[in-house]
């Protein structure tokens, strides 16, 4: 994924966000921190297709149809449909089911750790993890190439949170689809990416672009380990303007 010279305004006058060069390497999962109204959700927006750049060119893999799917904070269920039903709407939409459906169905459920029990439950007999797991299996159900994940656990207890981040590091590692997530929340972005993209405001733009000093797989303990501690502190130092050493 490659960003050359990216502008994006709604009005004449008001540049939101400005990208003048990014690469992204298919398989990588990048997070993006960054005040409220930085430009984030209009960056995902802009790789999702749901909008395009004023200016610029937003590059996705030479000649190759790109999957792309989309997790949000609110995990937009269809109330009237089942579990079930939910994960299979983006496969229905696009062709008749088959079997081989049927069973991605069945594994995107499983790999989101939802059981067979729950497959038949509406979203209102869902705990809110529960819903969240929902919208996840629905994306992955199509395979996509990139995974854009926009705030998916903020709704979350930290507990819930942490397990659920947990479950879609391991996901990916098996998967490797190409995740750009965002969160306001620096452990979790340190937590789950090999890349932090550090956003700044007024306007919208990349200020600092740090590595991740921790090595895959990735469990709880790291989250006590002072050098992550360490590291979710230089995050917020270029969040509040400060570079760190
Ligand atoms: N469709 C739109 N029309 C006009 N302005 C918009 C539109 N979408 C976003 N904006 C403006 O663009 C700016 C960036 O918005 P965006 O939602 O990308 O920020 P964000 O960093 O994701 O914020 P938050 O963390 O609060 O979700 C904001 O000032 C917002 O008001």
């Amino acid at each position: 994924m490659e960003f050359h010279q990216i502008e994006k305004r709604f009005s004449p006058e008001a540049l939101v966000l400005t990208v003048e060069k990014l690469q992204i390497a298919a398989g990588e999962f990048v997070s993006l921190v960054g005040p409220s109204g930085c430009g984030k959700s209009t960056l995902l927006r802009l790789v999702a297709n749901l909008d395009s750049p004023t200016h610029g060119e937003l590059r996705l893999d030479d000649g190759v149809d790109i999957e792309r799917a989309f997790v949000f904070q609110d995990a937009n269920l269809i109330p009237w449909r089942t579990t079930w039903q939910n994960v299979q709407l983006p496969l229905e939409l696009r062709r008749h089911l088959t079997q081989e459906d049927r069973e991605a169905i069945s594994d995107a459920l499983r790999l989101v750790g939802l059981r067979e029990e729950d497959f038949q439950k509406y979203p209102r007999m869902l705990s809110g993890g529960m819903r969240m797991r929902v919208s996840l299996a629905r994306a992955l159900v199509t395979d996509p190439h990139i995974l854009l994940l926009d705030e998916p656990f903020a709704a979350l207890d930290d507990l819930l949170r942490n397990q659920l981040n947990e479950q879609l590091l391991d996901i990916w590692q098996r998967q490797k689809w190409t995740g750009l997530f965002v969160t306001h929340n620096v452990p979790e972005a340190v937590f789950l990416s090999q890349r932090i993209l550090v956003m700044h405001a007024r306007p919208g733009r990349i200020v600092a672009d740090l590595k991740v000093p921790f090595d895959f797989p990735r469990t709880s303990d790291l989250r006590s380990d002072p050098e992550f501690a360490r590291f979710c502190g230089e995050v917020v130092g270029h969040l509040a303007g400060v570079a760190h050493a």
